[in-house]
């Protein structure tokens, strides 16, 4: 596979916060990569980094090999959907839609056109009058019909009731699967977007906690569930990703089971729960899920 993104020992500092901390990953070429992480934990950051918009305290960042700070070759490929994205003072809708194709040598009209009636977004309408749902969906078309190579998308869903975050997920794992790229999502809405991702990055006061295929995190743990001393007895001394208990029942989240492990612990009478992609990321990051959902 090829990495688009390439980063090594990559830092940002601002004063005395490292808001990005000595980070080595790699995006690979078409796939669709979820960064995720509490607020504050470096994600907006690090994007910026990667199109340019914010310049490195230490490190290195290739982008399509080469460094992506004013480089014009780089960014034409590269398109950052972010919710504070500013537009000149009295633009149109249709301005905004109309000038991107200039920035975004991918631009595909005719998905833009459809993208307009899907979000039945008012064209005609000025920016600064747009309800802040409309405003995510300007930057969500601009994000999909823009299909730059490499499309970063920083909580694009902002103000976007259920039907259109749906609509977003649908239309672009159909685009997507048409005409691939490399995606990379930024969200606190884990559990919406779980289905859709094919690599995990977890970021965590400005360092990667997790950086795995998202098939196998799925699989990477388990909650076992029963009578306290059944549940901690067969725990043992296996890795504890989290434990809560109410009376005599605990429930234990526990790293990995082997088949064997997974049938013991049915013949000791436990029960056994997968654990979503949000609940990993809670247990990881030390967030509660009720922090993660006031964050969204
Ligand atoms: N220009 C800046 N000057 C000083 N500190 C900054 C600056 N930009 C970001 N930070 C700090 O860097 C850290 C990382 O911020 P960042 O915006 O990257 O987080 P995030 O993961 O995108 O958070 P959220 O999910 O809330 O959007 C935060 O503590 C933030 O306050």
């Amino acid at each position: 596979m090829t990495a688009v993104v390439r980063t090594r020992g990559l830092t940002r500092e601002y004063k005395e916060l490292t808001a990005v901390d000595d980070v080595t990953i790699e995006f690979e070429e078409n796939r669709i990569h979820g960064l995720l992480g509490r607020n504050g934990a470096g994600k907006t950051t690090l994007m910026s980094l990667l199109t340019g918009q914010e310049f490195a305290t230490r490190g290195e960042i290739e982008v399509f090999g080469q460094d992506p700070v004013e480089n014009a070759a780089v960014l034409s490929q590269v398109s950052f959907i972010r919710e504070s994205q500013r537009y000149p003072e009295d633009f149109q809708v249709r301005h905004v839609l109309g000038t991107a194709p200039r920035f975004l040598p991918h631009w595909d009209q005719d998905f833009a056109d459809r993208l307009i009636d899907d979000f039945r977004l008012p064209v005609k309408r000025r920016i600064k009058k747009l309800s802040r749902g409309q405003l995510s969906a300007v930057g969500v078309i601009v994000g999909l019909a823009g299909r730059a190579p490499l499309t970063f998308f920083d909580e694009p869903y902002l103000g976007l009731d259920a039907v259109a975050r749906q609509l977003f997920y649908d239309r672009l794992l159909e685009d997507y699967s048409e005409n691939p790229r490399t995606i990379v999502l930024s969200t606190h809405l884990i559990d919406e977007v779980a289905q859709l991702l094919e690599h995990v990055i977890v970021i965590d006061n400005g360092r990667i906690v997790v950086d795995q295929e998202a098939d196998a995190l799925r699989g990477s743990a388990t909650t076992v569930v029963g009578r306290r001393a059944d549940v901690e007895a067969f725990v043992g001394a296996r890795e504890v990703l989290g434990r809560e208990g109410i009376g005599g029942l605990a429930s234990v989240t526990v790293a990995g089971l082997s088949p064997d492990e997974r049938r013991a612990a049915t013949a000791a009478g436990l029960e056994l729960a997968p654990v979503s992609l949000q609940q990993l990321v809670v247990r990881l990051t030390g967030a509660t899920d009720t922090d993660l959902e006031k964050s969204a």
